[in-house]
């Protein structure tokens, strides 16, 4: 199938060589064309330009984007969207005054979800996690990361894993899975935790490795989870794997995980809700890039990352939703560039860069996704008639997508 999109108001993030991140200044830089079209065959962008260079293409299929905005699909490099049921009596008790790590304390939060998800079939969890994907592809997304970790043992953690690969072969939006065993500790090891990092680092990761079941390993290293000793065995393990460590670091608590990842390479280092200026030095010179989740800042009311602080000092940024059922229950990549700008004070061009090419470097994806680049894969939103681009996070909460293409098929 060939579709023919023409007559677009602006293209943007057309990139003529194959940019794979950008960073510092450069975000403030989002090239565009206005009055253009883009050719796609099958599931490839072949061609895209100028209307009055268009000549006399033509394709299977014409869409007349007159008045509206062409751009990359939203590329979100971290999310929880395997889980069962949900936590919304949780969130009314925070209404009610418990705070995330009171709930978790008592047995509820990630526990509580570990507990649901190993009483769930894995039918039944596949059915949950594909209705979410679906839901988001339509918000705009075409490349998501998917983690483990809501369940805690190794049967429960290897069905989650299965299902993110069911995903992976039933839908057109590029999946790439995390094992995140270490995200709690569960309730038997309470009082032996070293015991559990043993069970992960011997037990697990062999079997995950082996099987392909994951691309890349996380670690929740924070307060009360995995502390830097425990979080570098587990990575140490994954790597030689080849599992590629993209870890938790730095959302409530700052005290070396972001230097940690740097050490060991890590792809991205997530949340940074609190970052002191050792944790900016650590990044700087690294090929590990700072992933922003402000979704769940808003939820949690915990501080934003300081985006504007990571870019002003010459780092990548990419954002991504960490939609999961305790701290981000929404997969809307529209609100996370929104918030990021409203909130954060980044830029519609700095939050556009952060959540599509910088996102797919986040995802180990950006030579394939993340621009519009003659050879990248067709993952494209076409925006109904707005103003500018600037109207996307300007006009927050509202939906302004008209149509979303992933793998070169409308969604
Ligand atoms: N912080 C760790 N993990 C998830 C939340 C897990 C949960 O509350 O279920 C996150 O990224 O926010
Ligand atoms: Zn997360």
């Amino acid at each position: 199938m060939s579709i023919l999109i023409k007559n677009i108001k602006e293209l943007l993030q057309t990139r003529e060589n194959n940019v794979t991140i950008v960073k510092g200044e450069d975000m403030k830089k989002l090239p565009t064309l206005k009055n253009a079209y883009v050719l796609i065959e099958h599931d490839t962008i072949v061609e895209y330009g100028k209307m009055e260079d268009i000549g006399d293409l033509q394709a299977e299929k014409i869409i007349d984007a007159t008045g509206q905005i062409v751009m990359p699909a939203w590329c979100d490099s971290h999310t929880h969207i395997v889980y069962a049921g949900n936590r919304e009596q949780e969130f009314v008790d925070r209404i009610n005054g418990l705070s995330y790590e009171e709930i978790a304390n008592r047995g509820g939060g990630i526990l509580n979800s570990a507990e649901k998800l190993q009483n769930t079939s894995e039918d039944e969890l596949y059915n949950q996690s594909a209705k979410r994907l679906m839901s988001v592809m339509k918000m705009g997304t075409g490349a998501i990361e998917i983690k483990s970790g809501y369940g805690l043992t190794l049967d429960a953690e290897l069905k989650m894993l299965r299902v993110i690969k069911r995903l992976k072969q039933q839908f057109p939006a590029k999946v790439k899975s995390t094992f995140l065993g270490a995200h709690a500790f569960p309730k038997e090891f309470k009082d032996t935790p070293d015991a559990y990092v043993d069970l992960i680092i011997n037990e697990m990761i062999p079997i995950i490795g082996k099987e392909q079941l994951a691309n890349y390993i996380d670690v929740f290293c924070e307060k009360g989870y995995f502390n830097l000793e425990q979080t570098e065995r587990i990575i140490k393990a994954g790597k030689a794997f080849n599992l590629v460590a993209k870890i938790h670091v730095n959302q409530f608590n700052a005290f070396g995980g972001i230097a940690l990842g740097v050490k060991h390479d890590a792809l991205s280092v997530d949340h940074l809700e609190e970052m002191n200026d050792e944790d900016i030095e650590a990044l700087k010179g690294s090929n590990t890039i700072p992933v922003g989740l402000p979704s769940c800042s808003y939820f949690l009311s915990i501080p934003y990352t300081p985006a504007r602080k990571i870019i002003d000092a010459g780092l990548p940024f990419a954002l991504a939703t960490d939609y999961n059922p305790g701290s981000t229950p929404s997969g809307n990549m529209n609100f996370v560039v929104s918030t990021a700008c409203i909130k954060m004070k980044i830029t519609p061009e700095e939050a556009i860069n952060a959540a599509t090419i910088n996102g797919a470097y986040a995802m180990g994806i950006s030579n394939m996704y993340g621009s519009i680049c003659r050879g990248k894969k067709a993952n494209i939103i076409i925006t109904k008639p707005i103003s500018s681009y600037n109207y996307i996070p300007y006009a927050f909460g509202d939906n302004l997508i008209d149509k979303v293409i992933v793998n070169g098929m409308i969604v």
